[in-house]
């Protein structure tokens, strides 16, 4: 497995919509795969705890071939069983009402990657700090048809966010006209749905974002390198 900095890039998450069934789900995450991914999310709000299992099983093995941690959203048991298991590239993303990060941080221990969302409020951030998180998303920034109801930010949040310390997560409505505008606010990783998933060729979706990252780099990278020389 060839490790990757999980921690700037791009963040897939999957939708139930647009990959509504294992083979459409397994394809589509191996092509984003393809195109460049820093973190892959499963996304599906369904409560077939079997379907979940399995599904989630087969994408923490299949991001381990790319060196991608696969974090699982708002599901601490389902996160838990699956690194019992030895899936020990997968992590979990909290949003607020999906459970105490401090909690699931003893339970998944201190290596697993823990999300959190904080919309665009810095004292969440900075209690999602205080238990535990290894990133912190903030979002909506753009109008998303994935999720329309989410609250919206401001993007000058993410210049005051990197006080913490934390990679910086943008979502909602990040896609390739404004993927810059959120980078440049200081988002290191963009996390999209619908650029990723929402069309043909999603290799070329990815890739094309990734180019565009490319143009501005951005501080972690900067810092990364320095410490390794
Ligand atoms: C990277 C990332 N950021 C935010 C969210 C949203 O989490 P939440 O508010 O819990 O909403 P749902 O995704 O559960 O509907 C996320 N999933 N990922
Ligand atoms: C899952 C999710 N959470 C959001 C938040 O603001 O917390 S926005 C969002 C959907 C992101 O999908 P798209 O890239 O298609 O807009
Ligand atoms: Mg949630």
């Amino acid at each position: 497995m060839n490790h990757h900095d999980w921690t700037r890039g791009v963040y897939a998450i999957t939708d139930a919509e647009l990959l509504p069934d294992d083979a459409r789900l397994f394809a589509g995450s191996e092509s984003a795969l393809r195109g460049g991914l820093a973190l892959l999310q499963y996304r599906d709000k369904s409560t077939d705890d079997g379907k979940r299992w399995r599904q989630a099983g087969a994408l923490a093995a299949l991001c381990r071939d790319y060196g991608v941690p696969l974090i699982v959203n708002d599901d601490t048991a389902l996160a838990l069983r699956l690194r019992r298991a030895g899936h020990d590239n997968v992590g979990l993303h909290l949003g607020q009402g999906d459970g105490e990060l401090a909690v699931s941080r003893q339970q998944l221990g201190p290596h697993a990657i823990i999300g959190a969302t904080c919309h665009g409020r810095l004292d969440l951030a900075e209690r999602a700090v205080r238990e535990g998180a290894s990133y912190l998303a903030f979002g909506r920034f753009f109008a998303s048809s994935t999720k329309p109801g989410a609250p919206p930010a401001a993007l000058s949040l993410l210049a005051e966010a990197a006080v913490f310390g934390l990679p910086r997560v943008a979502i909602g409505g990040i896609g390739r006209d404004n993927i810059l505008l959120a980078r440049r606010a200081g988002a290191e990783l963009l996390a999209c749905v619908h650029a990723v998933f929402g069309g043909e060729d999603i290799e070329a979706r990815v890739k094309e974002l990734n180019r565009r990252l490319a143009q501005e780099p951005g501080p972690i990278a900067a810092t990364h390198s320095l410490s390794t020389g």
